[in-house]
This record gives structure tokens, sequence and C-alpha cells, in this order.
């Protein structure tokens, strides 16, 4: 489709949140969206389901007089989330995974055995789970780990796709996706562009071929769905769709049903979000006890005026006296709840070297002293106080003098 035919041309980014995927209700004499949790579909005769088979197998839609045929090539709840998600990231496409794992198997699978190549430029860095399926080479790939500075010198003639993160998970590095993209000549960049949202950034405006997510974090935003999802061109959405029906990661209806929800709140909950993060980011980086404030609003290069509507909501604080403090932290804090993922209504802290990143190598790992933090829709007064009388407890603790063993 067309920008220009595509339903709802010209609405604000907010608008779209709320209406995308949804332009046929009105036809179907619906309010919300149907929920279509067919595992099979009847198929009106062999020549017709086995054509939509066939369709479907190498990545298309289905024939029409065809039907759907099976879940796990075709769905209309996911679709009409892939759909929303497509307008809202500025692609012609999208395709939708069990995980945000699942979406990057199937972007490094699309890609290199798309194109018969098999070496990956990585910028660090990554979520630990990314940095992870490549360091392993599950995949059968090779990969070459480097700064966003290095991708040009690392780039090969087997090259199949650079990925970075930006913001990058944990300590929110930035990465300029336009400057990426030229110095990565011809080979396709994948962003991964959890923390930005589509509501912040849209890493195909800047030339790169894919953006994924791990959905969810902000899209679903409320901790109860997992999945992930690709906006790109049709070509390679083709790919995508190709692989995830032979593999099997396909994103559950009720899944794609929650996540579609999501967008209709996601331009408001990350803005709110933001406001709160922003209040945090102010109240910490004078604190004695913090070495260092990890976020986007403390940009100096202009990356985030650049390529970003603003800075987010994740930030990353590095304590002065390593896991001892970061422990101590985390373990002060009452509004924050001590878990892993991110991006939901309520605030969440972790430890990255002791979970999100744990599988990274020793020398890519975040340090002792780093907690990040997913800043949720409390109000930003209360967020702050938490805060604060968690980072006044280890500075507390800290100056205790030390208890004799004997
Ligand atoms: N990607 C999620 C995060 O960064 C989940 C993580 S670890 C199992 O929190």
């Amino acid at each position: 489709m067309t920008a220009s035919s595509q339903p709802f041309p010209g609405l604000h980014p907010d608008s779209l949140a709320v209406h995308a995927g949804r332009d046929d209700l009105g036809e179907l004499g619906v309010h919300a969206p149907p929920l279509d949790l067919s595992s099979t579909y009847p198929l009106p005769d062999v020549d017709a389901g086995g054509a939509s088979y066939e369709a479907m197998a190498g990545g298309g839609p289905p024939v029409p007089e065809g039907g759907h045929v099976y879940q796990r090539l075709w769905n209309p709840t996911v679709a009409r989330f892939e759909e929303a998600l497509a307008r809202l990231e500025h692609a012609e496409s999208a395709v939708a995974f069990a995980s945000g794992m699942a979406a990057l198997s199937a972007t490094v699978l699309a890609l290199t055995t798309g194109s018969g190549r098999r070496h990956v430029v990585a910028v660090r860095p990554l979520y630990g789970g990314s940095d992870h399926l490549l360091a392993t080479g599950l995949l059968g790939t090779e990969v070459t780990f480097c700064s966003a500075h290095e991708v040009a010198g690392a780039v090969r003639p087997d090259t199949a796709m650079v990925l970075a993160e930006t913001p990058a998970n944990p300590t929110l590095d930035l990465v300029d996706i336009a400057a990426l993209v030229r110095d990565s000549g011809t080979v396709p960049v994948v962003v991964d562009g959890t923390f930005a949202t589509p509501v912040l950034q849209n890493p195909l405006d800047h030339g790169a071929a894919m953006v994924l997510h791990s959905a969810t974090k902000y899209l679903g935003g409320h901790g109860d769905v997992v999945g992930g999802v690709v906006a790109c061109s049709e070509e390679h959405a083709a790919g995508l769709r190709r692989v995830r029906a032979v593999t099997g990661g396909l994103l559950h209806p009720l899944g794609a049903y929650l996540l579609h929800r999501g967008l209709a709140t996601l331009p408001v909950r990350v803005r709110a979000q933001q406001a709160g993060a922003l209040a945090v980011v102010e109240a910490a980086v004078d604190h004695p006890a913090v070495a260092r404030v990890h976020s986007p609003a403390l940009d100096t290069t202009g990356v985030v005026a650049r390529q970003m509507h603003g800075p987010g909501a994740m930030l990353a604080l590095e304590l002065h006296g390593g896991l001892a403090a970061a422990s101590g932290f985390i373990a002060a804090l009452r509004l924050f709840t001590h878990a892993v993922s991110l991006g939901g209504v309520d605030s969440l802290v972790q430890h990255p070297a002791a979970l999100t990143h744990r599988p990274v190598e020793a020398g890519a790992r975040p340090g002792d002293g780093i907690v990040r933090l997913s800043v949720g829709l409390e109000h930003p007064g209360d967020l702050v106080a938490d805060v604060r009388q968690a980072l006044d407890a280890v500075l507390l603790r800290a100056r205790e003098p030390a208890v004799s063993a004997s």
C-alpha cells in the first residue's frame, strides 16, 4: 500500500496510534477489534486451500479465496497489530513474533539465508540476550562486535546485516542511525528500537532497513504480553514471514490483541513516563552516591535532537561502591519493583551484570555498580522521593564503620 492509499493519510502519530489497524471496524459493525483464536481454518476446496498454503509458505499473504489455512501461517488479529505497527514506524509492513528474541532470530535467519552470507556486524552494547545469540553462533552466523565508529571497517563482502540498538540496553548508548547506514554501505541495517518506541524514533526514516521491537516492553506496556515485531519493506517482510511459517515463532492472537490495544495509549504513556524519568535524572545527577547517570536526556552529541523526539523513560545509574552499593540501592527502593523487563506502567529496577547482561562476555558486560531503571507512570514526585531515599541509604551504609568479624 502506498502512503496516500492508506486509510487516514496525514494524521498525527497520536491519532494514528488510536486508529491504525481499525479502519474496517465500522464495516464489520464492531467497536473493538475481533479476536480470532482459530488454530485452523475450514478450507473451501483442495485447490484454493493449497494455493493459499503455497502463497503463505513463500512469505506472502493468503489467497483470498483459499483462506488462512492455519494459525502458524496467518492470523487476522496478528495482521491487524502488524498493520498498525507498520503505520507507526512508517514502514510498508511489519511481522510479529512470539518474543523479541524470536523476532531477532527470524531477522538473522532471513537476512543470512536470504543472501547466502553469514557474517553479522553488531554494535555493542546490545541487550544481553541479543549479544548472547550472536556470540554463540547458534544460528550459523559469525559475528564481529564493535563500536559504532568501527562499523565501516568491520563490514565484509560476506556481511548479511549490521545490528545496533539505540538507545541501547542497559546504558542508553546512542547510535547515529544515518551515520551507521552510511558506514554500512549496501548492507541492511537493523535497529533495535525497543527503548525508544515508534513514538520517539523511526529508524526507517534515517535509512535503516528494519526496526525491531521487543513488544513485551512499551508496546504492550502493562507487563502482561510477551512478543516481538519487526517493521520493514514488504520484500523483507516476506522473508520474515517465510522464516516464521517454517520455524513457528508466531505471536499468539491474544498477545496481538493486547499489543494492538497497547498502541492506542503508547504515545501518552511514553511521554508521561519520560517526564517521570527526567525528574529522576535531575534528582540523581548531583547525588553523592552516584558516579554517573546514563540517560539520553544528558546527550551532548546531538544524536537525540537529530533522530529522536525525546530521551525516553529508561535510565541507568552507576553507583560508587560497586555491587554492594547497587544491591543496597535496589533493596532500599520501595516503589520500583526488582524485576527484569521494562516499559510498563509500573517502575522496575534491575542489575544488568547479574541478570539481563549476565551471558555477555566479561570484558563487554556492564559494570557491577550499574543499575537500570524503567520509569513507570507513578507521580514524578513519588519516584524522585523513592530514588532519593534509596540513594541516601546507600550513602549512609557506605559511611558506617565496617563491623569487625571478630
Ligand atoms: N529484555 C528484557 C530486559 O532487558 C529481559 C530480560 S532478561 C531475561 O529486561
